[in-house]
């Protein structure tokens, strides 16, 4: 009998029927934005609370940055997800990019003496200058000296004659296609980084050989002095305002050959510095953190924590502490440094580590567990340790204690053969342990 006496239960029937669909829907929209809502607050600085003027000024930012994501799924072409060399120009011409550049950073805690200014400046000003010298060692890298008169002629094995830059140039057909080729000897930068760093012993002797080359640039006096202040003056550009730097301090020489020790090179960084505080506004400083190479035997790590000690108690307001620097898959372990590095402690003084450790992907080897013994020795910071998501009691140990890892996933990418993994590892490695 479902004549019209059946329309109003039918009609009901249809309303409850909507009613239920349209409640779901809105605990559906719900329950995505409570969602949200709690991931927004579980992100790196999502507890964040923002004044009216910034969060104007995120908004401002947040559109220009989702304008780019858009643009970059557009062209399947996203610069933090591609090789940094490949990536660079694509980024210096971000507006993003742009506003990130002038925004405060603050401080630079993990950059190394050889590594803090654009290299074309050693290229376009330093060997320009005059007396300087090249030769071409047996296995082709280029070595500086500046010195006059032209200094004799190296052991065979060791380089060739040495050659007059100037005089050189002069000479020369094509000095711009010269000076290019200068500053592809001082960087890692290459088209094909897949296939010219192929694995990471390629990638890492670049890297000492281009250290071995600047190093007589770098290392004469009156270069030494400029280089600090240009290299300050870059990082003042980027609104960087304070700097720690993991220096080796080798010798650096004067013209007629005198060579300096390590007390004058913390005192000129220390000069440098003071004079360019007093022209640059906001400018705090620096310090260093006296390093040497993780290849040496444990004697001479015992001599160098020793002047480590020596350096702090001269310059307690320039020298931080001690670090070990170098490829830390190859090099030795702090624990097979031990003896040297429980010095400070078994004296009763204080120095302060700052560690390089767990930049590596192999997992379970002797060199894997630095990571332990850097929180073990009370490491202040510790230097990329991108392995600490291998090692969750050392995660949640360092978290407690306090130990901040300094991150840096473009020299994670550079370094290794595989550049994600290293990069994506980091990212975790910023958040709370067992944290999303
Ligand atoms: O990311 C790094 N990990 C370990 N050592 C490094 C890194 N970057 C530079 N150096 C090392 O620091 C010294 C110059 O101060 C160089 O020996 C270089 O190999």
């Amino acid at each position: 009998m479902g004549g019209p006496s059946g329309w109003p239960a039918l009609i009901s029937l249809l309303l409850v029927v909507a009613i239920l669909f349209f409640c779901s829907a809105i605990s559906i929209d719900e329950a995505r934005t409570q969602l949200l809502m709690r991931e927004k607050m579980l992100q790196l600085g999502g507890q964040l609370v923002l004044t009216e003027q910034e969060e104007l000024a995120n908004e401002r930012l947040m559109a220009l940055k989702k304008a780019e994501v858009v643009q970059a799924m557009k062209i399947q072409n996203f610069p933090p997800s591609i090789h940094f060399f490949q990536a660079k120009n694509l980024i210096e011409k971000s507006e993003v990019f742009s506003i990130l550049k002038k925004m405060p950073k603050g401080a630079a805690l993990h950059v190394h003496d050889f590594g803090i200014l654009s290299m074309n400046w050693l290229v376009k000003n330093v060997t320009y200058r005059p007396h300087c010298h090249f030769c071409i060692t047996p296995k082709g890298a280029l070595k500086f000296k500046f010195a006059y008169p032209t200094p004799p002629t190296p052991m065979p094995a060791e380089c060739s004659e040495w050659v007059l830059l100037e005089k050189y140039r002069k000479e020369m057909q094509n000095v711009t296609e010269f000076d290019y080729g200068l500053l592809r000897n001082f960087t890692l930068m290459t088209e094909n980084p897949e296939v010219d760093y192929a694995n990471q012993n390629i990638v890492w002797s670049k890297f000492q050989s281009i250290f071995f080359t600047i190093s007589g640039l770098v290392h004469y006096a009156p270069v030494f002095r400029d280089y600090i202040f240009q290299a300050l003056e870059e990082f003042y550009q980027d609104n960087v305002l304070y700097l720690e730097l993991r220096a080796m301090l080798l010798p650096v020489y004067e013209l007629n050959g005198t060579i300096h020790n390590q007390e004058w090179s913390v005192r000129t960084y220390r000069e440098v510095a003071y004079m360019f505080a007093k022209k640059h506004p906001g400018f705090i400083g620096i310090k260093l953190i006296y390093s040497d190479r993780r290849l040496k035997n444990v004697s001479f790590i015992m001599k160098s924590v020793q002047t480590a000690m020596m350096l702090r108690a001269t310059f307690p307001r320039m020298v931080a502490g001690f670090d070990l620097v170098g490829r830390e898959d190859t090099g030795h372990t702090l624990y097979d440094y031990r003896k040297a590095l429980m010095i400070p402690i078994l004296q009763g003084i204080k120095l302060p580590y700052f560690f390089h450790a767990g930049e590596t992907d192999w997992q379970g080897t002797s060199i894997d567990r630095n990571l332990l013994d850097a929180l073990i020795l009370n490491s202040t910071r510790i230097g990329h340790g991108f392995a600490l998501t291998k090692h969750p009691a050392v995660w949640a140990d360092s978290w407690k204690k306090n130990i901040p890892m300094e991150v840096c996933p473009i020299s994670n990418q550079e370094s290794s053969s595989e550049p994600d993994q290293e990069r994506d590892q980091m990212f975790v490695v910023v958040k709370k342990p067992g944290k999303n």
